[in-house]
């Protein structure tokens, strides 16, 4: 039986209402994990930082008042707003999520609450603002990733030991506050925030502030989408509540991994935030280890949208405001299959088939159409598909041209499937026309 919980979750079952159903559409967005950590680029006094490069603050080899004066550098000469918003439109990501704020506690935008912010330094002038318009002219929403861990803002504390903590945590909870409603009072068109760095003891026993913090956003600008990052319930219980219910609008636990199976999910939904190195959210001068392919990053992006969810690729702009050739590379080679396939993605989901070999099938939301996507070409040629019980084949073609393809029966309501051509260097992408009226079916009764 349940427990009683006064900040636990409020809703059971998934949002229904009409800017959750856009947030699902848009599938594809793009994280972009900028700030003065930039200068630093993973490297001090000629030695290479083995961790995230937005974490270099805490490396033992940075001094955190060498740190703290990176910011009198930051200056994005080549910062080009416009040109940032057509590469991700390119790419075909329909939204992005931008840090306003990481855990260092600069402020790309000139806050009111700290002068720890963009105002301070060379460049001095807001840059979240022609972002978010560039980006909403480029037709892609904007959605705010706030770090609530803040290591510049001299009440921030991990842990409240004793009154003086106490103190110190109300003060600084009344300054997240005010710099939520600051961002929502500045940049309106937004469409929710991302929180990150909701992990110490200070923030998540607490339940009952990020609760009422919750509700004080949503009261403001009605509609925000927020993950289940934010919340913890009063027993300090965080994403799910002591009951297990998912708090927050979509579960944002998928942090470099994806889930396997459609079980793994519960039903709820979700966003996966994937790196291309193996873990550089910033930008690091020297990628260490595997770098993801555009292959790589399409298939966690089918799988993930397979799987009834959103996936955000992370890109690590310079100090200057430029990408480094990797990830221009994979903006382009990531949008020429978009261009032609995005059809398969946008308002995808869960297509409630049997998971086959070759890859992974992807329902048009509320429609009869089942996308199959094709990452593994089997020897034989033949791609197995097996209708669910009541569903039927009315019609099959590959995507790119509309080529049709006779689908060769092979037992009840089980069919194999062959390409015209067997070679592909990237992932192919068939239609399926389904009913769930057996009259119509493909090739007669
Ligand atoms: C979205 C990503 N979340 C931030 C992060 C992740 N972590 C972390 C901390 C402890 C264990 C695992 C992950 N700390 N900060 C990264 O810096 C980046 O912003």
């Amino acid at each position: 039986d349940t427990i009683a919980l006064q900040h636990g979750a409020h809703r059971i079952g998934n949002r229904t209402d009409a800017d959750m159903a856009r947030w699902r559409s848009l599938r594809f967005g793009q994280f972009i994990h900028w700030g003065v950590y930039a200068i630093a680029g993973g490297e001090w006094n000629g030695k290479v930082y083995n961790g995230a490069a937005e974490w270099i603050r805490s490396w033992k080899e940075m001094p955190h008042e060498e740190y703290d004066k990176l910011y009198r550098q930051f200056n994005p000469v080549n910062f080009n707003p416009q040109q940032w918003a057509s590469q991700a439109k390119d790419m075909g990501a329909k939204y992005m999520i931008i840090t306003t704020k990481h855990h260092d506690g600069f402020c790309l935008w000139p806050s009111k609450y700290s002068k720890y912010n963009i105002a301070a330094s060379p460049w001095k002038k807001d840059l979240l603002g022609p972002m978010i318009d560039a980006y909403n002219k480029a037709g892609i929403d904007v959605y705010l990733y706030f770090s609530i861990i803040d290591w510049n803002h001299p009440d921030y504390r991990p842990s409240l030991k004793n009154a003086a903590d106490s103190a110190a945590g109300k003060r600084f909870q009344v300054f997240v506050k005010n710099q939520l409603a600051e961002l929502l009072q500045r940049y309106p068109t937004i469409k929710g925030f991302w929180f990150d760095g909701t992990w110490d003891a200070s923030w998540k026993n607490d339940g009952a502030f990020t609760d009422e913090l919750e509700q004080y956003l949503q009261s403001i600008h009605p509609g925000l989408v927020m993950g289940s990052r934010l919340r913890a319930d009063e027993k300090g219980a965080r994403h799910f509540d002591s009951n297990g219910r998912l708090m927050g609008d979509y579960e944002q636990g998928w942090e470099r991994k994806l889930p396997e199976k459609i079980e793994d999910v519960h039903g709820n939904d979700w966003e996966a935030v994937m790196t291309v190195p193996e873990n550089q959210w910033g930008y690091h001068a020297k990628w260490m280890g595997h770098v993801k392919s555009a292959n790589e990053i399409l298939e966690m992006l089918v799988k993930s949208v397979s799987l009834n969810g959103n996936f955000v690729l992370n890109f690590g702009p310079k100090a200057d405001g430029t990408f480094r050739k990797e990830e221009q590379d994979l903006m382009t080679n990531i949008g020429a299959w978009m261009k032609v396939n995005g059809d398969a993605i946008y308002n995808g989901t869960y297509a409630g088939f049997e998971k086959q070999d070759w890859g992974y099938y992807i329902r048009k939301t509320g429609t009869d159409s089942v996308y199959m996507v094709v990452f593994n070409m089997p020897v034989s040629g033949n791609l197995r598909v097996k209708m669910p019980a009541r569903t039927y084949l009315t019609g099959v073609s590959m995507l790119q041209n509309n080529v049709p393809l006779t689908p060769e029966l092979i037992g009840r309501e089980e069919y194999f499937l062959r390409l015209p051509n067997k070679q592909s260097d990237v992932p192919v992408v068939i239609l399926l026309k389904t009913s769930t009226k057996e009259g119509n079916k493909e090739g007669g009764n």
